[in-house]
């Protein structure tokens, strides 16, 4: 894409309204916060779109913002409308620019977002309806890109240009992301496969990259999608993500690369690891365990089945039952003998590690997760109490396939992702899921994801679960997921004052997830087939040429 790279607004203090006028107001709606408009219906008023009309609350004058929620087609001025004494329809229809006879307009219902209070940094609810007759006015770009974002515009707040308002015209209005609130309130990416996930994902990773963020960031990448980030380090793309002496580090880690240090595993997750250990083998393990934990932070599975034999006797065959099974687990290259302490190849301030795990199992990767994790947060708690400097700063971490790692069942990994998920927010450690199957992630992980970006969803029990789970996802969220196409998204929760309706930006760096092309790469595949057989052919026929008895001839 161009390097077009828009300033976050300074402040607030932009008009509300444009000049443009798209209706004049009708009736109340169906539910409190609701009323009706009248368009004409050569202005494009979309669902999603953000409007303001003038009210006085108080004798206080206030702009508010409203969003369109349902849009009809209407013949005519409407009748109840023309029956309101206090409404000159003549005006009315002069207002819209429209006669008063036989028209087509639309009917245009729109739900009440409130007026912008700067004291709090959010929208406060007028608690009364737009008078009718009075005029509503579409939003202007820059108001909304001040308001939309929950950020506090005079800090130094860190900003994600994510991409634009969908209803606008194409670059016409930015959408901010603010980086501080979603990197310590968590974040949900969601979507069916296809829509547009690890996209995003990595314009959010690209955005926390750049100089003003300069990230401490994990990623757990069960596919190896995200390499391609190593882009951000390309020279070409230098006044993007470089700013003096600073270009992000990526450090990919590549399957045959990734350990799991033996020490950082807990006796839960060596039980786990273990073939269905019987009463007694869980009873000489865990003294095993415990008596090596105690003693070093080097700990081998030779170690530790030396130390069963120890615990047990040296005829035991509880011992010799736990050494098949431990030789089984531990006995592997992933496991490694010396604890990990040297966290900062994995998380350093301005370095994206990417873990890739595309060649370790489901339950490995789950391992992996549990073990880092846990390593990560205690020595965030540690630091934060002042007993340890080693990750004196913010981590982020982000689980491709999340419900991999948090499902709604078990794994090694969801315990811990839990407590991050609940107690993260007071040791600096932020998560974000992305996962194609909400109904497939544990609900208590999903609804602890305050700010959700969510994309294109049709399966029905993947939408139940986001309106079960995510707060801010009101009806009217939920009916655009089904229409969204890749690329499109809904931005929410604690990160926004409001849903958002976004079209993500492209990505500075290149994709590395595109799906395969099956007609192409079966051309292709045959073209080398065929070419191999025909060189088998003449190759056999080579050979019995050369076995031809020439004497024969
Ligand atoms: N914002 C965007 N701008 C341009 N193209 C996009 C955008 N988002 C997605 N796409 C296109 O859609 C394709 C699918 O996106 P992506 O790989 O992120 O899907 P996904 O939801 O992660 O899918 P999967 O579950 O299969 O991994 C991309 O290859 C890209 O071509």
């Amino acid at each position: 894409m161009s390097n077009d790279l828009p300033d976050p607004p300074q402040n607030r203090n932009v008009p509300a309204a444009s000049d443009t006028v798209v209706g004049t107001v009708e009736q109340p709606g169906d539910s409190a916060d609701e009323f009706q408009f009248i368009a004409p219906n050569d202005i494009d008023v979309r669902t999603g779109e953000f409007i303001v009309y003038n009210t006085t609350v108080e004798g206080e004058h206030h702009n508010v913002l409203a969003r369109v929620t349902n849009t009809e087609q209407e013949r005519g001025l409407p009748g109840d409308f023309l029956a309101n004494p206090g409404v000159d329809s003549d005006a009315v229809a002069d207002a819209l620019g429209v006669p008063t006879g036989d028209v087509e307009l639309n009917s245009v219902t729109a739900r009440i977002i409130g007026y912008f209070n700067d004291d709090m940094g959010t929208f406060t609810n007028p608690r009364s309806l737009p008078d009718p007759g009075s005029r509503v006015y579409l939003a202007n770009n820059a108001f909304l890109e001040a308001v939309l974002p929950n950020a506090d515009w005079e800090s130094d707040a860190g900003l994600a240009h994510v991409g634009w308002l969908l209803n606008r015209p194409a670059r016409d209005a930015n959408v901010f992301l603010p980086i501080d609130e979603f990197a310590s309130t968590h974040l949900a990416i969601l979507a069916s496969t296809g829509s547009g996930k690890s996209y995003t994902a990595s314009v959010i990773m690209e955005e926390m990259m750049r100089p003003s963020s300069r990230a401490a960031m994990l990623v757990f990448d069960p596919h190896g999608e995200y390499d391609t980030l190593e882009d951000m380090r390309k020279s070409k793309y230098e006044d993007v993500f470089s700013d003096g002496d600073y270009t992000p580090e990526v450090n990919i880690v590549q399957p045959d690369e990734i350990t799991i240090a033996i020490p950082d595993l807990n006796y839960g997750d060596l039980l786990a690891l273990l073939d269905g250990p019987s009463d007694k083998m869980k009873y000489i393990l865990q003294k095993a365990w415990r008596k090596l934990q105690q003693e070093t932070n080097d700990i081998s599975a030779h170690d530790l089945v030396r130390t069963c034999y120890e615990e047990d006797g040296e005829q035991s065959d509880t011992a010799e039952a736990l050494e098949w099974r431990i030789q089984r687990a531990l006995g592997r290259d992933l496991f490694v003998r010396a604890a990990r302490e040297d966290l900062t190849d994995l998380v350093a301030p301005g370095q994206v590690t990417v873990l890739k795990l595309n060649q370790l199992s489901k339950d490995d990767q789950q391992m992996l997760a549990a073990a880092l994790l846990r390593k990560l947060y205690e020595a965030r708690e540690e630091a934060m109490r002042g007993d340890d400097d080693r990750l004196d700063f913010p981590l982020f971490t982000l689980l491709e396939e999340g419900h991999r790692f948090a499902p709604d069942g078990n794994a090694r990994s969801l315990g811990i992702l839990r407590t991050i998920l609940s107690e993260g927010r007071k040791f600096g450690f932020g998560v974000g899921i992305i996962s194609q199957r909400p109904s497939k992630l544990d609900a208590d992980v999903l609804s602890q994801c305050g700010t959700q970006v969510i994309m294109q969803i049709q399966n029905p029990n993947d939408q139940q679960a986001i309106q079960q789970s995510v707060e801010s996802a009101g009806q009217d969220v939920l009916d655009e997921l089904p229409g969204l196409t890749p690329g499109q998204a809904v931005i929410s929760g604690d990160a926004m004052n409001t849903p958002v309706l976004t079209r993500i930006r492209h990505r500075h760096t290149e994709h590395g997830a595109d799906s395969l092309n099956a007609t192409s790469e079966w051309r292709t595949s045959w073209e080398t087939h065929n070419e191999e057989q025909n060189r088998s052919v003449v190759n056999a026929y080579d050979e019995e040429e050369d076995d031809v008895d020439d004497t024969a001839l």
